[in-house]
């Protein structure tokens, strides 16, 4: 059976063929070396956690496989205002354009309307891919470790230090928890969200945490709507979260973000 994962996983080998060929490595890599300095993503994230408090990765996310169309009104700058207005420590801007109709023109026009470090979400099947990100201003890029293996992680991993990113290694089980730690990952996520099933259940984050190693930052994905939800993944050693739709759902995306973050008095 082939699942959405390897579904993704072959178009994006074709699409990455495609763009291989009109740009080759040294090209895209010259392009790289000098595109500016990167925003520096974990940093910024350290600096916004506090205890019982995660800092806040906002997604700008106009659909997903799972959902559909999630934000008919979609203008990537102003969001991207909006989330930093409203407390975002970090933006995460999908660019994949057959599954999420993202576009790697959103990441550059968000970028340019903040100063917030900023993740592209993609799928990463190549080291050419990682270059490609620095050229299109990406401050982080999204390594999932159940699309590669770990000598392609390894080499991912060691293309965005070269390039002066970060790297956001994503987990969804025990293993890949276990692989993310001996690559040296010290930004992991864990993703509550199944990417073969697309089932979210949030105390993924809770089961997983405790395997993640001590000096890495730790950041809950997907399925956080609620302060409550904030506060449960904090309590289970989320030192980050990442949340795209709940926000991308409401009309005034700078208030919803702050109320999010609000503290839970319990
Ligand atoms: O929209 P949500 O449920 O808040 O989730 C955001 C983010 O975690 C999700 O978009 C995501 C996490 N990992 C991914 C990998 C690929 C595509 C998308 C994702």
């Amino acid at each position: 059976m082939t699942d959405i994962l390897e579904q993704i996983a072959a178009y994006k080998r074709e699409d990455v063929a495609a763009r291989k060929r009109a740009r080759p490595f040294a090209e895209i890599e010259s392009e790289a070396l000098v595109a500016g300095m990167p925003r520096g993503f974990t940093a910024a994230l350290r600096k916004r956690a506090e205890p019982g408090r995660p800092a806040l990765i906002a997604e700008v996310k106009k659909a997903s496989p799972s959902k559909g169309l999630i934000r008919a009104d979609f203008d990537p700058p102003a969001l991207a205002r909006a989330y930093e207005g409203g407390g975002a420590a970090c933006l995460s801007i999908l660019t994949d354009g057959p599954s999420f109709q993202g576009d790697d023109a959103y990441l550059v026009a968000a970028r340019a309307a903040v100063a917030l470090p900023c993740l592209r979400k993609d799928f990463l099947v190549d080291p050419w891919q990682v270059a490609e990100s620095r050229t299109l201003g990406a401050d982080c890029v999204l390594i999932i470790l159940s699309m590669v293996d770990d000598g392609l992680a390894a080499d991912l991993l060691a293309e965005a230090g070269r390039f002066g990113m970060d790297a956001l290694i994503e987990t969804h089980d025990d293993a890949e928890m276990a692989r993310a730690a001996s690559l040296g990952g010290e930004l992991i996520g864990v993703n509550n969200r199944s990417l073969r099933t697309f089932e979210v259940d949030l105390t993924t984050t809770a089961r997983m945490a405790h395997l993640a190693p001590p000096n890495a930052l730790l950041v809950a994905e997907s399925g956080i709507f609620t302060p409550a939800d904030v506060a449960a993944v904090a309590e289970a050693g989320a030192s980050a979260i990442l949340v795209g739709e709940s926000l991308m759902r409401q009309a005034d995306v700078e208030a919803a973000t702050e109320a999010l973050l609000e503290p839970v008095s319990r």
